[in-house]
């Protein structure tokens, strides 16, 4: 059974794949996915180089992150230039990834973008991780040291709250505590399972 989970960014994705791992589902993570694509030697970053320039490399050779978010996040054209390179590069080891996975396994597909690459019929159940945008904001000014204009960047650049719910099988609201997110998921898990005939 292959699952999408989705949502907007600091919106909770990484916690509920981690508990869905914990309770059995095997878990692909888009950008952990995205981050190998451009990791140091790789042609990734090569051709990151080739288009953007050394400046947005650290003295260690690695992709400078910071750097590379604060010209893109705000700068769309920029932005689709780094996306062009990263996401063909991305479905590639998807494949490869998916295929290594027990073919009985229930397979979450973490994406943060799922839904602005309109991949949602892809997949034979969707979850969507679903909260307010001002508590997007409060945990990253909380919890990732970005600034407001930071925060409010990243969710200009993703699609829409109602975009989201609307291509949801699985809706996950994540605004009560780490407790109640673990309840809902461990009963959304049960319905997979139940779906997938487990
Ligand atoms: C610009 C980069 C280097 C910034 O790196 P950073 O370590 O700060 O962020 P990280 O990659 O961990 O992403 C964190 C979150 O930002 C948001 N985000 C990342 N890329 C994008 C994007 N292209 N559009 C909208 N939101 C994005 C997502 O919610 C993601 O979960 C990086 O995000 C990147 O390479 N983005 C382009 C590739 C991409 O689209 N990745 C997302 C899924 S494949
Ligand atoms: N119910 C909750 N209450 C308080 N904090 C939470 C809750 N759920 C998640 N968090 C925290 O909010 C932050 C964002 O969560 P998480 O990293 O899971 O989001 P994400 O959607 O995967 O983010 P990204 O889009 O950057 O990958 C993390 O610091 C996480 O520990």
């Amino acid at each position: 059974m292959r699952v999408g989970l989705t949502g907007g960014v600091a919106s909770g994705k990484s916690t509920v794949a981690a508990l869905l791992a914990e309770l059995g589902a095997v878990v692909i993570d888009a950008d952990v996915l995205a981050r190998e694509v451009v990791a140091r030697g790789t042609p990734g970053l090569a051709r990151v180089v080739e288009v953007f320039g050394p400046g947005v490399l650290t003295p260690e050779g690695d992709l400078d992150r910071p750097k590379m978010g604060s010209l893109v996040f705000g700068d769309e054209a920029k932005r689709r230039e780094l996306e062009g390179i990263v996401h063909p590069l991305v479905f590639e080891r998807y494949a490869e990834v998916e295929a290594a996975a027990p073919a009985d396994a229930i397979v979450v597909h973490d994406i943060p973008l799922l839904v602005e690459a309109g991949r949602a019929d892809d997949f034979d159940a969707v979850i969507v991780v679903d909260v307010p945008t001002e508590v997007q904001v409060e945990r990253m000014l909380r919890d990732r040291g970005w600034t407001r204009e930071d925060a409010e960047g990243r969710i200009a650049a993703q699609a829409t709250r109602e975009q989201r719910r609307a291509v949801a099988t699985h809706l996950i609201d994540n605004t009560g505590t780490r407790e109640d997110l673990r309840q809902r998921v461990t009963e959304v898990f049960e319905e997979l399972r139940a779906t997938a005939g487990r």
